[in-house]
């Protein structure tokens, strides 16, 4: 990775620096603020009759991997495009490192490298010739070192000379993240950017941009794979029509459901009625239970004995975050 990166960070440190003038009062003086990489205060969207984005305020602080989840339709591309200055909110604020993304636009834009969910590519350019033109975008004339060493790491080497509508969907998305990076900016959003992307890329991706988080780029991301959210983030926001209804610390919503999940396979493959309470879903053959506390074990199998119901297979599951993504979309 270039040393270069961490130079174009600018304001994105993860620490802030303490202010000297508060030595003599340490007891009254608080750290400075952190200033969000990414903030966003009541914004709203209306396409028509719907209402897409309903007062979404969310702050992503300098240094975050953060994940902004949420069913189809609940409005995380449209707050990206938004982000992006590619679409007007109906009222509300969005800044990136401080600028404004609508007054402020070209610095707001140069900030920030959007990954995004559709495959949108000149298919007269070679690969090579795409980083170039989209670094001439941002005033870029000698940036080849920089482009050889994000083809390299998205393992584009072997195509870089490659009309782009030669490529596969996958390799395609690895331009578009390559695009994304090409001005080394200090915030990046990706939305869906595994889509449709075989398991060697998304490790590959994943590791990439690991890197880039590691180096103090904040990075946002948007997918439907919650095991991907739940590995790479540290803070989710959960979107659903329109409006943020949680926003945590990963480690927060993983302990908020710490109670383990019984999984169990019954003959006959019928779950008494007493434990019906504990029922969270039944599929392919199997009962998954809530148990209150990991020594209701004992009293689960004491009540199938009882019925006379076998247990012919059975596992303890921890909760995951898409149980947790799950127990929220069904809060009414
Ligand atoms: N340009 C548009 N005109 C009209 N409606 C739109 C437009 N863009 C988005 N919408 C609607 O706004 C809502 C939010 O869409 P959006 O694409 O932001 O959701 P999403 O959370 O990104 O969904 P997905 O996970 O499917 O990508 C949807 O109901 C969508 O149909």
């Amino acid at each position: 990775m270039a040393d270069g990166i961490d130079q174009q960070i600018d304001s994105a440190s993860p620490t802030p620096t303490p202010d000297r003038s508060c030595r003599m009062e340490r007891f009254h003086c608080k750290p400075p603020p952190m200033k969000a990489a990414i903030r966003i205060h009541q914004i709203s969207k209306r396409f028509k009759s719907l209402q897409a984005l309903d007062q979404v305020s969310l702050d992503i602080l300098p240094g975050e991997f953060f994940a902004l989840l949420g069913p189809n339709g609940a409005g995380k591309t449209t707050l990206i495009t938004i982000l992006a200055g590619l679409t007007r909110a109906d009222s509300g604020v969005v800044e990136v490192m401080g600028h404004n993304v609508v007054s402020d636009y070209r610095n707001a834009r140069r900030k920030l490298g959007i990954v995004p969910q559709e495959l949108v590519f000149d298919p007269f350019f070679t690969v090579r010739e795409t980083l170039r033109i989209q670094s001439g975008y941002f005033g870029l004339k000698h940036n080849d070192d920089w482009i050889d060493e994000v083809m390299t790491n998205l393992d584009l080497m072997n195509k870089a000379d490659v009309n782009m509508r030669a490529l596969s969907g996958g390799m395609k998305r690895r331009v578009l993240v390559a695009q994304a990076l090409v001005h080394k900016p200090p915030v990046i959003v990706l939305d869906e950017p595994t889509a449709g992307v075989d398991v060697e890329l998304r490790q590959s991706l994943w590791e990439f941009i690991k890197q880039l988080n590691q180096a103090g780029h904040t990075i946002v991301l948007t997918t439907h794979y919650l095991e991907e959210a739940e590995t790479l983030c540290n803070r989710i926001a959960m979107l659903k029509q329109g409006r943020v209804i949680a926003l945590d610390d990963k480690a927060n919503f993983l302990n908020r459901q710490a109670t383990p999940q019984l999984r169990i396979k019954l003959m006959p493959d019928m779950l008494p009625t007493s434990l019906h309470p504990m029922l969270i879903s039944q599929e392919d053959g199997y009962h998954r239970l809530r148990l209150p506390a990991l020594d209701q074990l004992e009293a689960v199998l004491q009540t199938l004995r009882e019925a006379g119901v076998s247990v012919k297979d059975l596992a303890l599951e921890q909760p995951n975050l898409e149980d947790v993504f799950v127990q929220f979309m069904h809060q009414p």
